[in-house]
C-alpha cells in the first residue's frame, strides 16, 4: 500500500496558503516523483527522533547545549566523502570545545543530509537586464544563470533524497564506527590549515582531553563509551510535497513522523500560525524548531505552541532566534517572558547569521564574525538576565577553507571575499572561524553557569 494513503497527517496542509512553494511547470511529472518517495524507505525511525526530542528537552532544562551546524544549501554534487567529512570533523571539534569548556553534553545536529531547498526575499534575480527565477535550492532548479538551469524539475526531489540517502549513511558510518571516537579528538584537525590561532589553541585543547581520558581510564571507566557519539539530521522542512511523500506512520504507536530528518525547522518566511507549514509540522510527531525573526510577536509565540505543541511536550518545540545584532536585546527579552509567564519551557536557540546579512561592495552576501558574536553574546545577556541557561546555537558553517564571511582568526576582508567564495546561497564561517566561536560560546557558557550557580548573582526564575 502506498504509505502516503495511511498518512493523512501528511495532507491537512493542502488548501491553505503555502508560502515559497516552487511554481512546478509539470504537475503530472511532480505526482510521479512524489508517488515514487511516498514507497521509498525512511531516512531516519521514530525512535530516534524521539531520542532527540528527550536530548532537546534537556537543553531545554539547561542540562545540555545544542550544536546545530552545516551549509545555508547543501548542493547535489557537494554530497562528496571530503565535504561531508569535513563538515562533521569541524562540528566535532566545536562539541569538544564546548563540551570541555563549559561541561555540559552537547547535542549534535548538522544541517546536513537534506539541507537543499531555499526560500528567498525575491522570486526572481536580474543580472545585467536579465530576469530570471530565482535559485531556491538544488531541490528546486539549479544555480546557473540561464533560463533552463532556473526551470524548477521534480525529478530534483529523487535526486535529493537519494543524496540525503548517501549523506546519512556517511554521517552514521562515522558516528558509530569509531571515527567520532573521543580518541581522535587530534585527528579530527587533521587536514585543515593550522596556521591559525584557533588550530593551536584547538591542538593545546586536545593534548589535556587525552590526558583526562587515560586518567580515566586508569582510574577504570570503560573506554568503549567513549566510541560511538550521537549525531542527528535537520533541515528546513520548506517543500511540503517532498515532506508529505516521506511521511510515514510509526506502527508501534500510530504517530505520523517526518522521516527526511530528524529535526525539521519551519523558516523565517513560512512559520504564518494560520499556514500551510505550521499545520503540517502540526501533524508529525518530530521534533520541530521554529525560526523566529525580529517581526515575531509574543502572540505568534502563543500560536506556535497551541498549534504544534499543545500538550507542552518537552523538547517537542525549539525556538531558533535569529534578531540581529542589534534587535536580539529589545526583541528577545519580550518573547522570552511570555514564554515564561505561560509555562512555556521551549528550548531557545540563537541563529546569530540570518539577522547579520548584508551585501559588500563586489555583490558578494557576507556577514562580520564580530556580529555573529555580538548576537550571541546578546542573547547570553538575555538569558543571564532571566536566570536560564540558553539551549543552543544554530550556525552556518563548511570544514572547507572558504572567504565568504568577515573577520575571525584570519581577518577575512572584503576583498578577500572573491578569493574562495563558495556558497550557493549565504555565507558560512570557515573551519578556523567555526573553532573562533566555540572558544568564545565555550567561555560565554562556563561563564553564565558560573552565575547560575552562584546565590548572589541568581535570580529567581520567571
Ligand atoms: O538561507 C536563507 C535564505 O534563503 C536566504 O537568507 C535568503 O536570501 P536572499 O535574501 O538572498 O533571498
Ligand atoms: C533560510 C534560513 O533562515 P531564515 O528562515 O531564518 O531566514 C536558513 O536557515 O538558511
Ligand atoms: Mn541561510
Amino acid at each position: 500500500m502506498n504509505p502516503m494513503e495511511k498518512s493523512t497527517a501528511a495532507q491537512t496542509w493542502r488548501g491553505l496558503p503555502a508560502a515559497q512553494q516552487p511554481d512546478w511547470p509539470d504537475r503530472d511529472v511532480l505526482r510521479r516523483v512524489t508517488d515514487d518517495l511516498a514507497t521509498a524507505p525512511p531516512l531516519v525511525q521514530a525512535a530516534e527522533c524521539d531520542r532527540l526530542r528527550s536530548r532537546l528537552s534537556e537543553a531545554a532544562r539547561g542540562e545540555a547545549f545544542v550544536l546545530q551546524g552545516g551549509d545555508c544549501a547543501e548542493v547535489l554534487g557537494g554530497a562528496t566523502a571530503d565535504s561531508i567529512q569535513g563538515k562533521l570533523k569541524t562540528l566535532l571539534q566545536m562539541a569538544a570545545i564546548l563540551t570541555h569548556g563549559a561541561s555540559v553534553p552537547v547535542v549534535k545536529i548538522g544541517r546536513m543530509a537534506g539541507q537543499y531547498a531555499k526560500p528567498r526575499s525575491s522570486p526572481t534575480e536580474t543580472r545585467e537586464g536579465v530576469t530570471l527565477p530565482s535559485y531556491f535550492g538544488d531541490a528546486v532548479n539549479d544555480r546557473a544563470f540561464t533560463a533552463a538551469a532556473r526551470r524548477p524539475d521534480p525529478a530534483r526531489l529523487r535526486a535529493v533524497y537519494d543524496a540525503s540517502a548517501a549523506t546519512l549513511n556517511l554521517v552514521r558510518a562515522f558516528a558509530g564506527g569509531g571515527f567520532a571516537d573521543l580518541h581522535r579528538v587530534h585527528a579530527w584537525n587533521q587536514g585543515f590549515l593550522t596556521d591559525s590561532p584557533a588550530a593551536g589553541r584547538y591542538e593545546r585543547l586536545a593534548t589535556e582531553i587525552d590526558r583526562t581520558m587515560a586518567f580515566m581510564r586508569a582510574c577504570g571507566v570503560d573506554p568503549r563509551q567513549l566510541h560511538i557519539t550521537e549525531f542527528f539530521t535537520s533541515h528546513e522542512g520548506l517543500l511540503l510535497d517532498y515532506e508529505s511523500a516521506l511521511t510515514r506512520e510509526d506502527e508501534a504507536t500510530g504517530r505520523s513522523y517526518a522521516t527526511s530528518a530528524h529535526l525539521l525547522w519551519i523558516g523565517e518566511r513560512t512559520r504564518d500560525p494560520d499556514g500551510a507549514h505550521v499545520e503540517y509540522f502540526s501533524r508529525v510527531a518530530n521534533p520541530v524548531a521554529i525560526k523566529l525573526g525580529p517581526s515575531t510577536t509574543a502572540d505568534d509565540l502563543l500560536a506556535y505552541v497551541d498549534r504544534i505543541d499543545p500538550q507542552r511536550l518537552p523538547g517537542r518545540l525549539s525556538f531558533v532566534t535569529r534578531m540581529g545584532r542589534d534587535r536580539v536585546r529589545d526583541v528577545l527579552p519580550v518573547l522570552m517572558e511570555k514564554a515564561a509567564a505561560n509555562g512555556i519551557r521551549a528550548c531557545w536557540i540563537t541563529d546569530p547569521m540570518h539577522g547579520n546579512t548584508f551585501t559588500a561592495d563586489g555583490g558578494y552576501k557576507t556577514r562580520r564574525f564580530d556580529d555573529v558574536i555580538d548576537e550571541v553574546k546578546g542573547f547570553f545577556e538575555v538569558h543571564k538576565a532571566l536566570g536560564v541557561q540558553p539551549g543552543g546555537i544554530h550556525v552556518e558553517l563548511t570544514g572547507e577553507d572558504v572567504t565568504e564571511c568577515l573577520g575571525g582568526g584570519h581577518d577575512i576582508g572584503v576583498g578577500d571575499l572573491a578569493r574562495s567564495y563558495d556558497s550557493a546561497c549565504d555565507p558560512r564561517l570557515n573551519h578556523s572561524q567555526s573553532l573562533d566561536l566555540a572558544f568564545l560560546v565555550a567561555e560565554m557558557l562556563q561563564d553564565g553557569r558560573r552565575a547560575l550557580h552562584d546565590p548572589a548573582l541568581t535570580r529567581t526564575r520567571p
